[in-house]
């Protein structure tokens, strides 16, 4: 009888990341439950199923419709599969096992299944006896894992005529009651591989299948019946690029991926109606679903999706995978073995079937030794079985009841080519072997392949350790290059400061040196010759004056001529009245000469008398500004006093201020007058040269007298003198020599006279500037000593704050250029150590890098070690499971229920629905499956 595969729908809630992606609910139900109408812009389309959960459903509805027919049909003898499908993060695990198996609203498929398992038991009648089993493996990355006992992680598949498909060496554990069901789940659930992905956070990362086997024994007719549940949680079907796959978990997903379109496609080659082979084999996961799809199995496919906008391709792929699904169509029949009454007959029956099979042979075999001999044999009389069975008490074998038919149509899996039977099973034995070899082969392969993989990590961990040692020693010794090129930046710029202040010092030094020698030359000059120079100076002054005078030297010449004339008037040679005239004229002209001068000395005698004015006027301007300045000391100490918050420095400088304006004042009035008495001395200088002047023109008159005198003497020697005038010119001549001589003794008087007159006037000037320099100093004194004492104190003390300042700000100054050179400096060495940091950094950097692969390697080193320590805990676990009391001892269980019969099977006592512990069942050990092993 084939029945279609049962396809239902759940839909979970939309999940944190569809709402805060923005996606919206695209799913419409309709009212029956069977079919949803999806409204994506996209994806839209309508699909039905069996049913439709909505977000909404309890996991007991899912259960109710969808599941409890399939336990019942297990515990009758058939094959049953429930498999969830569908996106990961769909909901798959939460359907199958629930967020909690020990929560009764929340418990999903699987715990409800074994709760419904052992209630049937119980309800059963007690002439009935069961054994459960259990076995968890998952598919990871193409290879089967045993859960309940994880160190076998690439089991092989094996196919035998009676056994069907299934998978050799998985552990399997008999269970007499729910706790020991769920302790056998949540050990094989520990053992699964899950993994984080944007999707899920506890992602299953492999196909996990829960196997359960119930058998039965009817204790009245000894019949068996044994039924077997696959229950299937899928990884999720998944796109790379929505769940941020990659190394490992890119390497699942392509696996995954690649399975799941190897179910796709058994999925299609079923329903197309026109495949004659079904690629089971192309994948484990199809290979061992292979009874499920198509074959000997109740099945229901739940599809899980999400009804957000944010997901809607992949729910439309789901809801397009479950469609296909539904029309493949199943042929389950009941596991059933024949009880020995049944063997009996059947024997019986075959051996019938043997005698007429070798009456056959007999009768072709007499029928073929004619032919050969060349005879015929017509052909009414050609030996057909038909003719030997009515000729016999054959009966037909396969009329025999609960007979199975030795040739299993039912797995269209099997090779295309029609086997006969025997060919098949020696098929099948081969294929065992082969794939027993290849188990091993691939046991060894991995083994060689750890191994390997462990030496490379010890050779690159020690390859690591050597070179890691030789960077951290080339890193120590570039670490200490770099700071002793950094020491030695520093110390250059230590260094050049050093030579910095130093070349300072060395000028201060210079300067103290000369100002020290300057001191003490001045010092000196003061001592020895300040007053001397001075009269040198002047003298040299006066001298220069003197020479202003007569700069020519030509007073001196007309003296000197002066002096010739009057001796030749004295001379015995006598003058003609016209030389006399002559000379009389030439001393008229020299007497207004010597008028003239006596002007200009009375001139000067009128402008020294001036000077001594002026120099009396200053004298009295000094002793004013003496007495200004008291007054204005007298005032500033009374401001000072009144006022101490006077700033004292200010008062200072104005003081200060007020006598550098006296003082220039002063100076730019004696300058003034220095001035007047340069141009009075280039006056006189004029004067001067007008003189000599004059004093040329008598020289030139004393020439022309000199011919005349010579031209009378001319005369004279030739005899023309006569004796009367002779007599009186003589006398003229000699009252003209008495009064030459008397003039010229007049001039020369004059002339002392003059000079001295002159000299003092010159000393007076030098005396005057004297007294000016003097009466300079006297003023510095006077500003510098103040007779009054309390004057003196306050200048001392306003000197010494000055000093202070001063020295404040002297000492400013210096820290200001100090500052400077240190803020060269400092940014010298802030370069220097930027640049250290530069280098610093980069070799943190370095490190860090260095640092990021070393964890990486680490990492990998620590996710081998992680995996070795689940296989050893793995191990341990197996170690624990098969400790347990209840793993490798098979429990039969009785029925709960009285017996229907008249009570060949009395009722036990301990054994109803009312044991002590929920679905606990007595454990009712008896020896009618000695034989029955588990699969290890
Ligand atoms: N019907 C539902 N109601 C409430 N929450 C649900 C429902 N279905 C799933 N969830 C929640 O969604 C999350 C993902 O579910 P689950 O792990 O079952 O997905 P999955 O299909 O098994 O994913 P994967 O294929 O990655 O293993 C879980 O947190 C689960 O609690």
């Amino acid at each position: 009888m084939s029945n279609n595969i049962k396809v239902v729908c759940r839909f979970r809630p939309q999940n944190s990341l569809e709402i805060r992606e923005g996606g919206q609910p695209i799913i419409n139900y309709d009212e029956l439950g069977q079919s949803v109408k999806v409204d994506s812009k996209d994806y839209p389309g309508t699909f039905t199923f069996d049913r439709v959960f909505p977000s909404d459903s309890k996991q007991k509805d899912v259960f109710n419709y969808s599941i409890s027919t399939i336990v019942d049909d297990v515990i009758n003898g058939y094959n049953g599969t429930v498999f969830a499908y569908g996106q990961t993060g769909s909901g798959k695990t939460f359907t199958m096992m629930g967020p909690s198996i020990d929560d009764d609203e929340t418990k999903g498929i699987i715990p409800r299944i074994v709760d419904q398992i052992f209630a049937s038991i119980l309800a059963s009648p007690s002439t009935m006896e069961y054994t459960v089993k259990v076995s968890y493996m998952e598919i990871y990355m193409e290879k089967i894992r045993d859960l309940l006992n994880p160190i076998n992680d690439n089991l092989p598949i094996h196919e035998e005529k009676n056994r069907g498909v299934y998978v050799k060496g998985l552990f399997e554990v008999y269970v007499s009651s729910i706790s020991e069901i769920h302790e056998v789940m949540r050990n094989g659930g520990n053992n699964r591989m899950v993994g984080y992905t944007n999707m899920n956070a506890e992602s299953s990362r492999s196909h996990s299948i829960f196997v359960i086997t119930i058998s039965q024994k009817n204790l009245v007719d000894g019949s068996v019946k044994s039924g077997k549940l696959y229950l299937v949680d899928l990884a999720g079907s998944e796109k790379v690029g929505k769940t941020g796959a990659s190394g490992q978990t890119l390497e699942e997903a392509k696996k995954i991926n690649k399975s799941l379109s190897s179910l796709g496609m058994v999925i299609n080659a079923l329903t197309d109606g026109k495949s004659t082979h079904i690629p089971y084999r192309d994948s484990k996961l199809t290979r061992i679903l292979q009874e499920s799809l198509g074959g000997n199995s109740r099945t229901t496919l739940i599809i899980n999706c999400s009804p957000s906008s944010y997901n809607d391709a992949e729910t439309v792929g789901t809801l397009r995978f479950g469609t296909r699904a539904k029309s493949i169509k199943n042929k389950a029949k009941v596991n059933q073995e024949l009880s020995a009454a049944e063997l009996k007959l059947l024997l019986k029956k075959v051996r019938a079937e043997a005698i007429t099979f070798t009456q056959y042979i007999a009768a072709l075999e007499g029928e073929v030794g004619i032919w050969r001999q060349g005879g015929a044999v017509p052909k009414l009389e050609w030996v057909s079985m038909e003719k030997i069975q009515a000729g016999g008490s054959a009966i037909p074998i396969s009329s025999v009841p609960g007979y199975i038919a030795q040739q299993d149509t039912s797995r269209p899996s099997t090779p295309a080519i029609a086997l006969e039977a025997d060919e098949r099973e020696e098929f099948l034995k081969r294929e065992n072997e082969l794939t027993d070899q290849i188990a091993e082969k691939e046991a060894d392969l991995l083994a060689a392949q750890q191994l390997l993989d462990s030496m490379k990590d010890e050779l690159s961990y020690l390859k690591e350790q050597e070179s890691s040692s030789a960077v951290s020693e080339l890193n120590k010794l570039k670490l200490q290059l770099e700071k002793v090129s950094h020491e030695n930046k520093e110390g250059v710029i230590i260094a050049d400061s050093l030579r910095g202040i130093n070349q300072g010092l060395s000028k201060e030094l210079e300067e103290l040196k000369k100002a020290l020698l300057e001191m003490r030359l001045a010092q000196k000059d003061l001592r020895e010759g300040d007053k001397e120079k001075k009269k040198i100076e002047k003298m040299e002054k006066m001298a220069q004056m003197m020479a202003d005078l007569d700069p020519s030297g030509e007073i001196s010449a007309k003296e000197a001529q002066l002096r010739e004339t009057l001796f030749q008037f004295e001379s015995p040679t006598g003058l003609t009245a016209e030389e006399t005239i002559a000379i009389r004229k030439e001393i008229a002209q020299s007497r207004s000469i010597i008028e003239q001068h006596e002007q200009t000395i009375s001139e000067l005698n009128n402008e020294n008398a001036s000077l001594t004015l002026k120099r009396d006027a200053l004298e009295v301007h000094l002793r004013d500004v003496e007495l200004e300045y008291e007054v204005l000391l007298d005032k500033t100490i009374a401001d000072e006093e009144a006022n101490s918050s006077i700033d004292v420095l200010e008062t200072i400088s104005e003081l200060k201020k007020k006598v550098e304006a006296q003082y220039a004042a002063k100076r730019s009035q004696t300058q003034q007058e220095i001035v007047q008495l340069k141009q009075e001395a280039a006056r006189r200088n004029e004067d001067i040269q007008k003189l000599s002047i004059n004093v040329t023109e008598l020289r030139r008159g004393n020439e022309e007298l000199k011919e005349q005198i010579e031209r009378q003497n001319n005369h004279t020697s030739s005899g023309l003198w006569e004796g009367k005038d002779m007599t009186e010119r003589e006398r003229d001549m000699e009252r003209i020599r008495k009064k030459m001589a008397q003039q010229l003794a007049d001039f020369d008087v004059m002339k002392k006279s003059l000079m001295r007159e002159l000299q003092s006037r010159c000393e007076k000037v030098v005396e005057l500037e004297n007294s000016l320099d003097e009466t300079r100093e006297q003023y510095n004194n006077v500003l510098r000593n103040s007779n009054n004492k309390a004057q003196q104190k306050k200048m001392a003390f306003l000197e010494r704050n000055l000093e202070q300042l001063t020295l404040v700000q002297k000492q400013l100054v210096e820290q200001n250029s100090a500052l400077k050179k240190e803020i060269a400096i400092s940014e010298r060495k802030l370069v220097a150590r930027n640049e250290r940091i530069q280098s610093l950094e980069s070799l943190l950097q370095d490190a860090q890098e260095k640092l990021t692969t070393q964890n990486h390697k680490f990492e990998t080193q620590l996710q081998g070690f992680r995996e070795r320590l689940e296989q050893a805990r793995s191990q341990k676990s197996a170690a624990n499971a098969m400790s347990l009391n209840f793993g490798r001892i098979y429990k039969p269980l009785r029925g709960g229920a009285p017996t229907v019969d008249n009570g060949n099977m009395p009722m036990d006592d301990g054994f109803s629905p009312s044991s002590p512990t929920k679905g606990q069942l007595p454990d009712r050990r008896t020896s009618w499956l000695g034989g029955w092993r588990s699969g290890v």
